[in-house]
């Protein structure tokens, strides 16, 4: 076991024996955990806890027996380098490592197979990895993100039953044989570019298949040239001639703006993945002390999966989504496929620092598989852009009210139930946060997104506080609690209340506004408790759940729990805690109470193939 001088020995070899090009302050004479640039400690400052040496220059093969002697080490980023050659195994197995990141670099050979059991990110893209993904990647059970695009490997993908894996990028190899169940859940993207893999062409193997309701708008195999390349006058008037001329012609002009002041600033962005900020790397490209031309990057949070930087983004081939309360909603398909969303915030009312501060609690609070990921964001002064996933299955809102009439597939009630308590455990998630000192403020349909599998994601959480007031949309209104509307004051309790409006246009299939852009407002709990008064229970629900058998006592339960989110008085609703535990009770009995699907299809008669 080693002690801060064995430390400072390893860092002072690793220094000595490989060429970098930016000049290290490290010396013997100062303080390793205060002054030596990448270094922190561990709080009590007795041993070195992580490096973090960025776009440092370094050339050369990392030495055996440096870093790999700093076995209180739990984050090693070596990115946007130049090192080359085996990666020495001692590194990646240093026992307390839980976040490698050596992207961008030009390391070759074999993926060591020790590797540390604590890695929670693994990120090995952009090199020249040859031979096979090692097996012993199976015992990395608390791995949650795996990047190994772009390099040379071979060979079957193993099948990893990682329960905590989020993120995966296995694309641009020369990978054989077929994608691992386990792995099936993952996008086609992550597997992109092998051209074995399946042994079919690769639409064959990796075709997007149509979201059950609106069809997923399907990823352009290969993407359109960049729309500001190729901004000739026949694309403009062709544009011109379309419904969302005048957004495409501004957000064209925009980010040609931010292209430009980027290079005239000094075209000090380096190419290759951006920063990452937040709790996964604090890049000292943000360091107070960066010069200005090094900020105006985008700045990456923990767990992204995708390598792009803003140049990439300005490349991408962009599709306006809608215009919500804080902005304008992108679609944007970059070069390689990846499919993001990017939303242009208007009306911003912090400054810079409280602007990135809000940031990383979004990025920091807002990880939960409930809660919309949020990828990365772009200051300046003109412009504010945030980069989340894209859920390729839409809004809920749309999900439930759109395509209504003879083409439309019913929502099922396993789907509304699994949707529900998706929606209540990110809301609990929020709540738990800070010491419970964390609100969502704007709890609707159209802010549940979907995943191909429909899983539900909470969206615009952290986004009211950047905004001012007057932005605040009146179409919100159905969903906001009596003390919200009469004193804006909005606390968790209001959460649960809008929460409980969700539940009934879950339950009755109505909408608490009339239409998109009109203003008149149902109030839904008043409209539900006046039916059920009357009762007349039964015609509370949604006729499209009248075709599923046995299913009336759950939905007498979940109005139930929509009815105690709604009650007048804040206090007398329940947590968002207890509301999961109440809609997680609902599911169990619908399974219980249910024949399998598998009995059911056999009950309705339906031939399996
Ligand atoms: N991450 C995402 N993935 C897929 N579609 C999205 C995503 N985020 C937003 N959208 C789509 O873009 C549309 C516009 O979103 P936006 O957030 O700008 O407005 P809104 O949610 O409709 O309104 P508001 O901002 O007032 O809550 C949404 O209706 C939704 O269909």
């Amino acid at each position: 076991i080693g002690n801060l001088t064995s430390d400072m020995q390893a860092l002072l070899k690793f220094a000595a024996s490989i060429p970098h090009g930016r000049k290290l302050n490290w010396s013997s004479r100062t303080s390793v955990c205060s002054s030596w640039v990448g270094v922190t400690c561990t709080p009590d400052q007795t041993r070195v806890r992580s490096l973090r040496l960025p776009g440092v220059g370094l050339l050369g093969q990392v030495p055996t027996d440096s870093l790999g002697k700093l076995d209180a080490l739990e984050v090693l980023s070596l990115r946007s380098n130049r090192l080359v050659a085996d990666l020495s195994p001692d590194v990646p197995s240093i026992p307390s490592l839980h976040s490698l990141y050596l992207q961008h670099n030009k390391l070759s050979g074999n993926i060591p197979s020790s590797l540390s059991s604590k890695l929670t990110f693994l990120d090995l893209s952009y090199n020249s990895f040859m031979g096979e993904i090692p097996l012993s990647i199976q015992n990395l059970t608390q791995l949650t993100a795996l990047y190994l695009e772009n390099n040379s490997l071979s060979g079957p993908i193993p099948d990893l039953q990682l329960p905590k894996l989020r993120h995966l990028n296995l694309s641009f190899n020369n990978l054989s044989g077929p994608i691992p169940v386990s792995l099936k859940k993952f996008p086609a993207e992550c597997f992109f570019g092998n051209p074995s893999l399946c042994g079919t062409p690769l639409a064959q193997c990796f075709a997007v298949p149509p979201s059950p309701i609106s069809p997923a708008p399907v990823l352009p195999t290969k993407p359109k040239r960049s729309f500001w390349k190729k901004l000739g006058t026949r694309i403009i008037i062709a544009i011109s001639a379309g419904g969302s001329s005048l957004l495409f012609l501004l957000v064209i002009v925009i980010l040609v703006c931010i292209s430009k002041k980027k290079s005239r600033e000094g075209s000090g962005t380096p190419k290759g993945k951006g920063s990452v900020g937040g709790r996964a790397e604090k890049p000292e490209e943000y360091s107070s002390s960066a010069p200005e031309a090094e900020k105006n990057k985008l700045v990456f949070f923990e767990g992204c999966t995708y390598n792009f930087d803003l140049e990439d983004l300005l490349r991408a081939s962009a599709e306006v989504l809608g215009k919500g309360s804080y902005g304008t909603t992108y679609k944007a398909v970059l070069e390689d496929s990846v499919t993001v969303v990017v939303k242009r915030l208007k009306e911003v009312v912090l400054g810079k620092r409280e602007f990135e501060q809000q940031m990383e609690i979004i990025g920091r609070v807002g990880q939960h598989q409930n809660v919309m990921p949020f990828r990365s964001y772009y200051y300046s002064k003109d412009e504010k852009l945030l980069v989340y996933d894209y859920a390729p299955s839409g809004t809920f809102s749309t999900l439930l009210h759109g395509g209504k009439g003879a083409g439309r597939t019913p929502l099922d009630w396993d789907t509304r139930v699994k949707i529900s308590l998706g929606v209540a455990r990110g809301i609990a998630h929020l709540h738990s946060q800070g010491g419970g000192k964390f609100i969502h403020g704007n709890i609707k349909s159209s802010n549940v997104l979907l995943t191909q599998e429909l899983d539900a994601c909470v969206s615009e959480f952290g986004l009211a506080p950047l905004m001012s007031s007057a932005a605040t949309p009146s179409r919100v209104v159905g969903y906001r609690a009596p003390e919200v509307i009469e004193h804006r004051k909005s606390t968790q309790k209001s959460d649960v209340y809008s929460f409980g409006v969700f539940l009934l246009e879950l339950l009755t299939g109505k909408s608490p506004f009339q239409s998109p852009g009109r203003d008149d407002v149902v109030d839904l709990p008043r409209w539900v408790q006046s039916v059920v008064r009357e009762e007349w229970t039964a015609e509370v629900f949604d006729v499209e759940l009248m075709r599923y058998p046995n299913i009336e006592e759950d939905m007498v339960q979940m109005l139930q729990v929509a009815m105690q989110c709604v009650v007048r008085v804040a206090e007398q609703r329940p947590k968002m805690e207890d509301v999961v535990r109440m809609i997680e009770d609902v599911q169990r009995s619908n399974s219980e109470n249910r024949p399998s699907s598998e009995d059911k299809s056999k009950d309705d008669g339906v031939q399996t193939p």
